[in-house]
């Protein structure tokens, strides 16, 4: 596993935001267009607020997210809502917002629409994906009801999941589209999750999905 440590919290988002956006800004220049995929959850936050800030072409960017859990936008719980308030701010105004949600009540209603938004902007330039200490990333949870289609290499775009620790029903990008991203990056800060992403690296998908992507992806940790 590709992990770097930290000192501590701020200086890891201050050195990701900034790992981000040269990498963004090479994808501008090489293709004139980028896009940015990011997790929601609560970690993300201060990297969000420091890439806002950041001079770079957003008008040709495009922002989504790995994943959304099936509320509304006024929910708390909402990815979409943290992405507007902290990320899609400030200089990142201007990047054009990808939705992965809908006002449906199921996600397999806004499947279609949502998977053929997403598309155009495929595959994605930089990712950042989260973890919970139970090794999902994105809303690819073990024993999920649809994991085992979305880890396979012919998975579409997106999937509905549906999973005990997962609270609302979700949808996700499948494991094939996150792995074809040209930079990933994974996030994580606490010794809780520091012991589940050594836990995940050589494990079966199904226990732990966000082994999927160690082979790819730098681990950025803090404590
Ligand atoms: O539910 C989710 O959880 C993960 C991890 O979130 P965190 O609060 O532990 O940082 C997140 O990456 C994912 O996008 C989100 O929907």
């Amino acid at each position: 596993m590709n992990l770097v440590e930290y000192p501590d919290r701020d200086m890891m988002m201050i050195a990701l935001a900034g790992t981000i956006a040269g990498q963004l800004g090479e994808a501008l220049r090489q293709n004139g267009r980028a896009s940015l995929c990011v997790p929601g959850g609560s970690t993300p936050g201060p990297v969000f607020d420091m890439l806002s800030a950041v001079d770079l072409d957003w008008a040709n960017v495009s922002v989504f997210l790995n994943d959304e859990r099936w509320v509304s936008e006024d929910n708390p719980r909402s990815n979409t809502r943290l992405l507007r308030q902290r990320l899609l701010t400030g200089k990142a105004a201007a990047a054009t917002l990808v939705p992965m949600h809908l006002d449906t009540d199921t996600p397999e209603e806004a499947l279609d629409r949502l998977s053929n938004g997403l598309r155009p902007h495929l595959p994605i330039s930089v990712l950042i994906l989260g973890m919970g200490a139970d090794m999902h990333t994105a809303s690819l949870f073990p024993g999920a009801d649809r994991l085992e289609e979305a880890l396979s290499d012919d998975a579409p775009v997106l999937l509905a999941m549906r999973a005990e620790g997962a609270g609302e029903p979700r949808i996700t990008l499948s494991a094939p589209v996150l792995r074809d991203a040209m930079h990933s990056h994974i996030l994580i800060t606490g010794p809780e999750k520091r012991a589940a992403i050594e836990r995940a690296e050589g494990r079966p998908a199904a226990e732990a999905p966000v082994g999927q992507f160690l082979g790819n992806a730098t681990v950025h940790w803090a404590e």
